[in-house]
């Protein structure tokens, strides 16, 4: 068995290879992402693990040649899979796989930095007049406010649980109820969620229903001084109906995940025009996807998305295969 892993970084390569050595499998590492330059690369190999480029989101062309080369499967390097298309895939007989809970805590305590950021108005683009930070910056302490949290999944759950221990107060909204949360946070519908937290925190995914979720609709709902935490998937929020929102309240914004942010993952998100738009404000605050991006993470991504194209090659199966 040989394996093909696409788009890996500095960071990634050690562990790669350390699996590769225990496990006796020859991985071939490339740098780049697949493309159309680069899809070539997977002939002679029978496994491949990689994030889906924008490239391969949108051409069927790259499923038929990935089954013409003779794969049977797709590991895909993160937990999201908005990126691949399931249909595509199972036409061509391509078993898809995720990474579905490398650690919940590193984005979970991620969203929590975030969250007491956003709450204590720590300011989004620093300068050195105290006088003009003081004034700008008075916040308010965790106990004082409500955090809506939409989706309490894997890491909804670690935001809520974390935000209840600090003695804030969490409402929450999600399609999937979690028992255990039911004694720490008020489950109530979407609209009231939104329209009584002082910050919000998304954390569902990226679905033919969750795209644009976050309208005009939705943001004229919002707290005038409400903040919301963009950690799960850009296309959640329509960004042109946020930035009108910022245009006439005084909240403000975190997002570790943009619009269209696969396109410019690459050339850097200074080339998104979703990103020029929103650096006009001064209450945006953007990160560069890293919600995730701790040693044990990456580790856990790394060793998951090989173990999920061994295991398809083995024995026909993973248990985190996705099925359409
Ligand atoms: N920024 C990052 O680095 C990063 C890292 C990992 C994951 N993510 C994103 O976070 C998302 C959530 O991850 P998770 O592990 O918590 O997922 P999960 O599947 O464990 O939880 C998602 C929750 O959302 C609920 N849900 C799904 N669709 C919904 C909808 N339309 N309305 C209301 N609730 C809905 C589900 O019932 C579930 O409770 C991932 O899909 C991924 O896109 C981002
Ligand atoms: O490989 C990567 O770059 C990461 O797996 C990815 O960015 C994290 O993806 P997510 O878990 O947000 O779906």
């Amino acid at each position: 068995m040989k394996l093909i892993y696409y788009g890996v970084s500095e960071e990634e390569e050690p562990f790669i290879q350390r699996w590769s050595f225990l496990h006796k499998i020859p991985v071939t590492i490339r740098k780049e992402q697949i493309s159309k330059e680069t899809i070539e690369y997977a002939k002679g190999h029978d496994g491949i693990c990689l994030y889906p480029s924008v490239d391969m989101r949108e051409n069927e062309t790259f499923y038929r040649m990935l089954s013409n080369y003779g794969m049977k499967q797709l590991s895909i390097k993160s937990t999201g899979i908005d990126g691949v298309n399931l249909e595509w895939a199972k036409k061509y007989h391509l078993q898809v796989t995720n990474v579905p809970a490398y650690s919940p805590t590193s984005v979970g305590h991620f969203a929590v930095m975030a969250i007491l950021m956003l709450a204590r108005n720590i300011p989004m683009r620093m300068h050195t007049d105290d006088q003009l930070v003081r004034k700008t910056a008075i916040g308010d302490e965790i106990q004082d406010i409500k955090v809506g949290i939409i989706g309490t999944g894997r890491i909804g759950k670690v935001v809520a649980q974390t935000i209840v221990a600090m003695g804030g107060t969490v409402l929450a909204y999600s399609r999937t109820q979690d028992k255990g949360l039911a004694s720490l946070v008020s489950y109530l519908s979407l609209e009231d969620v939104v329209s009584q937290a002082d910050i919000l925190s998304i954390h569902i995914p990226l679905t033919k229903e969750s795209v644009h979720l976050f309208d005009d609709e939705l943001f004229a709902k919002m707290k005038p001084t409400a903040k919301i935490l963009n950690t799960a998937r850009g296309k959640i929020i329509d960004t042109k109906a946020l930035i009108r929102w910022l245009e006439h309240s005084e909240g403000g914004c975190m997002l570790d995940t943009l619009e269209d942010e696969e396109k410019y993952f690459q050339v850097g998100q200074e080339q998104n025009p979703f990103y020029q738009d929103l650096m006009a404000y001064p209450n945006v605050f953007i990160t560069p996807h890293i919600a995730y991006y701790t040693q044990l993470a990456v580790k856990e991504i790394a060793e998951t998305a090989l173990n999920n194209a061994r295991d398809i090659l083995e024995s026909g199966a993973s248990m985190n295969t996705i099925s359409l």
